[in-house]
């Protein structure tokens, strides 16, 4: 493949150590052959910032997620050029302009256009690029330092246990590196995660990917809280990116942390989860309710007001209970019984066709933001210890990535503090 930067040719072949010197020397975005904006595709998120994209942004409609292993063969410097080019490209993608400046039409009749071209004409589409890094690309499974990362390694990036409705599918579970690409438009997202994949050809391997549709929480006020699969509204009592304080507090990864390198990221804690919604169909609608701690039209609580009341879990009714189910999902994860833990989720909708005995393989792609995995795992112990919602839920994938700092102007890249 070729990608060119500021007139200058890269190499062809597997990547490039061309697009590595561009870097090195400054790059410029400059014009390309590739896609214009069209209808509604004219949003555009800015790549560089302090904070990767698609953390804090007001959560798109659609979701490509892809982990990655990164191949036996290569090297530090390998890694270090991969992500380099994973950045240019996607600072491209957000533009919504091909990959590369020759793009799908004009690299010439003899070679393989370097963008696939599917995205011609739709836009950026509110396109967000967000990388990961996984536990392994510090350490493997055999312990083994392959990039001189270990040292590196935060000590707050400790493992999920294993929690009571995990049906782990290998498979489906962990990578090296991760990518999220969230859009308005699928074929956007998809367009992004294939031409990324493909830019790392013989570097990293595709290990498993996701696709989502109806976004499952509201990231910020400006939106109207989604609904699940469930038909319940989610994201209600999200954390919003108009709670600066609340997000530096729960999800960017703060000053005094174990390695300076990783501060102003956070960790994507990603989980496959299905969902058994014939079963959850044929309850009456009280019990779906009493499970969730919510009503379902409005989403209010159940101790009373609408749907941005505060919860609460004291309040009882005239036979004494608690309005709120002690094991309604709400009372399970409210920071109020949690030790104050709040988390960003930015979770999607999925459904990958049915079983023989035609019941949906449907559910949530959960993914949540927190500044250590291990506050996630505090919310999830307490709502899998017996939250009642659990009964309706099978998890059969789980991943956790720690999302560096961003990229904070042109010429720098996602990644590039933990190789300084
Ligand atoms: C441990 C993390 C969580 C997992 C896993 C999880 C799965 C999950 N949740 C829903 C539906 C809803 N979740 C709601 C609230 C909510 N959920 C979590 C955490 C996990 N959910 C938190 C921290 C909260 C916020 C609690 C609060 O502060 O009140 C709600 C209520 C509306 C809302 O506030 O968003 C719904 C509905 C599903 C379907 C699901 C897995 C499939
Ligand atoms: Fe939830």
């Amino acid at each position: 493949m070729a990608l060119s930067r500021r007139g200058m040719l890269a190499l062809t072949g597997t990547g490039g150590a061309g697009l590595a010197a561009g870097l090195a020397t400054g790059w410029s975005l400059g014009s390309s052959s590739g896609s214009t904006s069209e209808g509604g595709g004219d949003l555009v998120y800015d790549f560089h910032g302090a904070h990767q994209s698609g953390i804090v942004t007001p959560a798109q409609d659609r979701l490509h997620f892809a982990a990655f292993d990164v191949a036996d063969d290569m090297t530090r410097d390998d890694l270090i050029e991969l992500l380099q080019d994973w950045s240019y490209a996607a600072s491209r993608l957000m533009l919504g302009i091909d990959v590369s400046a020759t793009g799908a039409f004009d690299g010439g009749a003899y070679l393989p256009p370097d963008d696939t071209g599917e995205a011609a004409g739709l836009g950026a589409s509110g396109l967000t690029v967000t990388f990961g890094f996984g536990r392994s690309l510090f350490l493997d499974a055999d312990g083994a330092d392959r990039f001189g990362l270990a040292d590196r390694l935060p000590d707050e990036f400790t493992t999920l246990p294993k929690m009571v409705n995990d049906f782990l599918a290998v498979e489906r579970s962990g990578g090296d590196l991760c990518i999220q690409a969230c859009a308005n438009d699928p074929q956007v997202a998809v367009h992004a995660i294939r031409n990324l994949t493909r830019l790392a050809f013989g570097r990293a391997v595709l290990r498993w990917s996701q696709l989502g549709f109806g976004r499952t929480s509201s990231t910020s006020t400006t939106q109207t809280t989604p609904r699940n699969l469930f038909g319940q509204k989610d994201g209600t009592n999200n954390l919003k990116a108009e709670e600066p304080d609340r997000i530096d507090e729960h999800v960017w990864i703060p000053e005094g942390a174990s390695q300076g390198w990783a501060v102003g990221g956070t960790y994507l804690v990603a989980r496959r989860i299905a969902m058994t919604v014939e079963v959850w169909d044929s309850l009456q609608l009280q019990e779906q309710e009493r499970v969730t701690g919510r009503d379902k039209r409005e989403g209010a609580p159940l101790s009373g007001g609408t749907e941005f009341t505060a919860p609460d879990f004291a309040k009882a009714g005239a036979d004494g209970q608690p309005l709120i189910d002690p094991r309604s999902h709400v009372a399970r994860t409210h920071p109020d019984n949690n030790g104050g833990i709040a988390m960003l989720r930015r979770g999607y909708n999925f459904v990958d066709g049915n079983d023989a005995q035609g019941r949906l393989d449907a559910g949530l792609f959960f993914i949540g933001f927190v500044r250590s995995p291990d506050r996630f795992a505090t919310v999830h112990r307490n709502m899998a210890r017996d939250d009642m919602f659990v009964e309706y839920l099978k998890t059969t994938g789980s991943a956790v990535f720690l999302v560096p700092p961003g990229a904070t102007s042109e010429g720098h890249w996602v990644g590039e503090s933990l190789f300084a």
